[in-house]
């Protein structure tokens, strides 16, 4: 058995004497046991009774309505990121930024709970986060420092609360997934720079939504479930778990695409995934992992922000397979 590597050996290898390097560990570390405590609130399930049901009335700052767990997580990761170098949180959960340290030069962006859907269906959810380098001196306005392309994160992660308690994390070394032991109550390096397979038979979207779609995605979709006999000429294999990690996860495993497309319903003109703290994170994953991340045809963490909580239509996982899907539109 090789020497089990911990989040802390990692985080303490790739950090060293780097002070930028050690506020990011510091800021995984926290991010990562706030993950563990919302873990063991969602296996107790139906015991923690309220935890899926809608928290006041206002919808959050996407318009969704929010969750019990969606505030609590939000809650869990405020507290445990309070004592780190983060001067600032933007959150699905809060309208605005939320500040932490005046002293922070970090700025996270954080997807609290993704999969609010499935919160009591005994489904994984999960927890997303980015992380960008905050310079007041620069960033006046700290809202500039998250509204910049993905290609300014410095990390990003998401952890899956599912039959094991899972963390995807880069560090700009590539992919590597942690699993939490929970007889240690350490992260195991599981496996070290992840490699997504470029080519796949199976791709993810929630297809009740097909006649909503604009033409170019309609007709991809049409040509996988045509199969062998039709244009791709194979038959293709379809999952949609309705938690973007729990799909991510398996992407991540075994090759894929995740596609949540723009379509013609009000308020999912530009999909349902957010750019900020879902979008940008995943695809600095998925592009440490060899794979791609667009909006159908443009490059995710090229992408100009507008708004900390707009959406962005979201194609990633297998390259070939994404590189296909642009060439529908
Ligand atoms: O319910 P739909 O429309 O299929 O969308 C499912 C997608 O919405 C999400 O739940 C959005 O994330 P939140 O739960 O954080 O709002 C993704 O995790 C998931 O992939
Ligand atoms: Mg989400
Ligand atoms: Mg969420």
């Amino acid at each position: 058995m090789s020497e089990l590597v911990t989040l802390k050996t990692y985080l303490g290898t790739w950090a060293g004497a780097d002070a930028g390097r050690t506020a990011v560990a510091q800021a995984v570390t926290a991010i990562a046991e706030a993950g563990v405590g919302i873990a063991d609130l969602v296996a107790r399930g139906p015991l923690e009774e309220g935890l899926a049901s809608i928290r006041g009335v206002d919808p959050n700052a996407g318009g969704d309505a929010q969750k019990e767990l969606d505030v609590v997580a939000e809650e869990r990761i405020k507290a445990a990121l309070l004592p780190t170098p983060t001067a600032f949180l933007a959150s699905e959960e809060s309208e605005e930024l939320i500040p932490l340290n005046p002293e922070g030069r970090l700025v996270i962006a954080v997807d609290p709970l993704d999969g609010s859907s499935n919160i009591d269906t005994n489904v994984s959810v999960g927890t997303i986060y980015s992380i960008l380098p905050y310079d007041p001196a620069v960033h006046t306005d700290p809202v500039s420092a998250v509204m910049r392309p993905g290609v300014n994160q410095v990390a990003s992660g998401f952890l899956a609360y599912g039959p094991a308690t899972i963390l995807v994390a880069t560090f700009g070394e590539g992919t590597q997934v942690f699993v939490h032991d929970r007889q240690t109550g350490e992260f195991v390096l599981a496996r070290t720079n992840v490699e997504i397979p470029a080519e796949t038979k199976e791709y993810g979207v929630n297809q009740s939504n097909v006649r909503h779609w604009a033409e170019p995605m309609s007709t991809y979709i049409a040509d996988c479930l045509a199969g062998k006999d039709g244009p791709r000429g194979k038959d293709f294999n379809m999952r949609w778990v309705g938690s973007m990690v729990a799909d991510a996860f398996r992407i991540f495993t075994r090759g894929g695409v995740y596609v949540y497309p723009g379509d013609k319903r009000k308020g999912y003109e530009n999909g349902r995934l957010r750019l900020i703290y879902e979008a940008n994170p995943v695809a600095f994953l998925t592009e440490q992992a060899k794979g791609a991340a667009t909006d159908g045809k443009t490059r995710i963490l090229d992408i100009e922000p507008h708004h900390i909580h707009q959406r962005i239509p979201l194609v990633f996982g297998s390259k070939a397979e994404v590189e296909k899907i642009a060439s529908y539109y």
